[in-house]
């Protein structure tokens, strides 16, 4: 059997529950074979995000290159990318090494507000990034911030605003509806042909570091292994919808989700 592989360019979270380490865990669970590339340390655990280092351009290149020259992938992701310049050199990495298939997590601010992307650089990842995504995932906020809109209040609005995310040039758009209030947590797939409603009973939970990275991640593991867009959609959020529902809670503050919970609970 070929072997699937991931790569997940995006950030360091030292608590282990977002960023790189989700989504290395998540593609093991999903027996995709991971790669990583570092854009930025972060000192953070379940209370915050205490420390924000990011990498030197020449050491995001160097790790792009080592992983793409010689390993290559079937489906790549991004996450925290911190700053322009990461951005437009992942962009020529992945163009200039032919990856077909790219999940862009626009990751902007972390669930208690540090910033992981600088200002400037939302437009390097309107301008260079999702033009050459294969689906991009945005939560409420950070697709406002896309957008350059206030609010995003119910799924209605969502459909519409779905519209204009994908006239940014992504294939496909999953807009996360986690961030909504109401008794469903509703994510909003939309390809240009049809709008798909992924929904899931909201979990009273406290512990959902690292939804986003973990979601991306699932969606860009099953990729990698062959699935369509919409299969690997549909066993994204079944992933997330496990994951928090037995959510292990280690930690003082916001804990994050049980990557194995698909695997054992299924
Ligand atoms: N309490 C909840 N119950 C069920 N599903 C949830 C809940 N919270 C979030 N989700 C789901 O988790 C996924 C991630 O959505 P969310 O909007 O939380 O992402 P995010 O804000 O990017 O996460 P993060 O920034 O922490 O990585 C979505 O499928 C969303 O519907
Ligand atoms: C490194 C990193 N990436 C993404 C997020 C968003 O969940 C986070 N908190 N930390």
């Amino acid at each position: 059997m070929k072997l699937a592989k991931a790569m997940t360019v995006a950030g360091s979270d030292s608590g282990g529950g977002a960023g790189i380490q989700a989504d290395l865990k998540t593609f093991q669970e999903l027996n995709a074979y991971g790669t990583s590339v570092v854009t930025a340390l972060t000192a953070q655990n379940t209370l915050g995000v205490h420390g924000v280092y990011p990498q030197s351009a020449a050491c995001v290149e160097a790790q792009l290159d080592a992983v793409l020259a010689d390993i290559g992938v079937d489906a790549a992701k991004t996450g925290m990318l911190f700053s322009a310049e990461i951005i437009a050199l992942t962009a020529d990495k992945l163009k200039q090494y032919g990856v077909k298939q790219l999940v862009v997590d626009p990751v902007m601010i972390a669930k208690g507000g540090a910033p992981l992307l600088q200002r400037d650089a939302v437009q390097a990842l309107k301008e260079r990034l999702l033009p050459i995504a294969t689906l991009v995932t945005p939560n409420i906020p950070e697709a406002c911030h896309l957008l350059g809109r206030d609010q995003i209040h119910d799924v209605e609005q969502m459909r519409e605003a779905s519209c204009r995310l994908l006239e940014l040039g992504a294939k496909a758009v999953l807009l996360k509806g986690g961030h909504l209030e109401g008794e469903t947590a509703v994510d909003l797939f939309y390809d240009g042909h049809s709008f798909i409603e992924l929904a899931h009973p909201r979990i009273h939970t406290l512990h959902t570091h690292g939804t986003g990275c973990t979601l991306s991640a699932a969606i860009t593991a099953e990729l990698a292994k062959g699935a369509s867009l919409e299969a690997a959609v549909r066993t994204g959020k079944a992933f997330i919808s496990a994951a928090i529902a037995h959510a292990v809670g280690v930690g003082k503050g916001i804990g994050p989700t049980c990557h194995a919970a698909y695997r054992l609970y299924r």
